[in-house]
């Protein structure tokens, strides 16, 4: 199905818990931060996935907080699975990974991402306010043992954390690791201070590379292949292409369909309807309907 703005809808993100064990200064909490604890079972999560799969999803990206705090996130994955997926993934701080990896993929878990702004562990720690960087690498590893793959690491292009990416495009071109360069997303005018224009790191990749992907269904994305290693920009910021390119619902940790990450004042709520009884594919509908982009020419 596609929305007024003739967007089809591809991808559903979830957000699994509003819980953390880390405290990025920067977190935007999936744009819903709510502290509401009512999160939907395994069962609930599956039912919603598979009548997603009418309106046209094919991928699913399971989020938080941190999505590995969940004891049953192998029921969950079970549960969400079905033929028609062509895709499960999960973003991931990365702490409790190592000690997951396996069962997640037995579970029917396709692929990660995982959060790495730095290499230093003393900045690593900061930014996170608490996190060891060592057993988050530990996760990475084992993750790509398990076959978790194609494995993205996801950094954060910050004013303190630019001085780094030389050191973690090394870091994954060892792995053959993807390496996602995020823009930063500032969340008030406290934070504005560490964003940071990424174009001219952008401009340096496409003079070296010697490949380019766009991701037609994915915000159109640019993929870069630079000597034998993959960097993919993810640039929201005034983006006009961006957001007309966006093919992605998300449906948030207390059961709400979420149209657009940057606004919290459409949603639609499906886990009463569901927990009722009633039919959930009007949900659905309402949601689609109430798409827009967020950055509009
Ligand atoms: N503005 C905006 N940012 C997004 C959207 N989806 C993901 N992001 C940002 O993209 C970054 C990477 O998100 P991930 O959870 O790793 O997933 P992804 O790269 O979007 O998805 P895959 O390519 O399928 O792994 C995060 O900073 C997200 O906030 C979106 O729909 N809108
Ligand atoms: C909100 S976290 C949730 C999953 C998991 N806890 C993690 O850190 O990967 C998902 C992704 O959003 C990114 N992110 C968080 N706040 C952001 C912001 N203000 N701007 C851009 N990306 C942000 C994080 O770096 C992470 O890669
Ligand atoms: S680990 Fe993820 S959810 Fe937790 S604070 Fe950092 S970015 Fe936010
Ligand atoms: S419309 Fe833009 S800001 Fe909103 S979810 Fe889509 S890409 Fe993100």
């Amino acid at each position: 199905m596609k929305d007024r703005f003739g967007r089809e809808i591809r991808s559903l993100r979830i957000s699994i818990t509003p819980k953390c064990n880390l405290k990025c200064f920067y977190c935007h909490r999936e744009g819903h931060d709510s502290e509401n604890i009512n999160l939907m079972t395994p069962s609930e999560l599956g039912k919603i996935v598979k009548t997603s799969l009418k309106f046209g999803i094919k991928k699913v990206k399971i989020s938080g907080g941190e999505p590995l705090l969940r004891n049953d996130l192998p029921q969950i994955i079970e549960s969400i699975s079905d033929d028609n997926l062509k895709d499960i993934s999960l973003t991931t701080n990365g702490i409790f990974l190592e000690e997951c990896a396996q069962k997640l993929k037995d579970a029917g878990l396709n692929r990660v991402n995982v959060s790495i702004d730095t290499l230093n562990p003393e900045k690593y720690k900061k930014i996170t306010y608490c996190g060891d960087l060592e057993k988050v690498k530990r996760g990475v590893k084992e993750a790509i043992n398990v076959g978790l793959t194609p494995l993205k690491i996801n950094y954060l292009a910050l004013s303190n954390t630019v001085e780094d990416l030389d050191d973690l495009m090394n870091y994954c071109r060892e792995l053959g690791a993807i390496l996602q360069i995020i823009e930063f997303i500032p969340l008030n005018e406290h934070l504005k201070k560490y964003h940071v224009d990424i174009t001219p790191i952008e401009n340096k990749i496409a003079e070296q590379c010697d490949k380019v992907i766009t991701r037609k269904f994915m915000q159109n994305r640019k993929k870069y292949l630079v000597n034998g290693l993959e960097i993919e920009f993810v640039r929201p910021m005034d983006n006009t292409e961006f957001c007309s390119h966006c093919t992605r619902i998300r449906l948030t940790h207390d059961g709400f369909l979420k149209p657009c990450l940057l606004r919290d004042d459409n949603l639609v709520d499906i886990l009463t309807p569901l927990r009722n009884g009633e039919d959930i594919e009007k949900c659905f509908i309402e949601c689609i309907n109430r798409r827009e982009p967020y950055f509009k020419a």
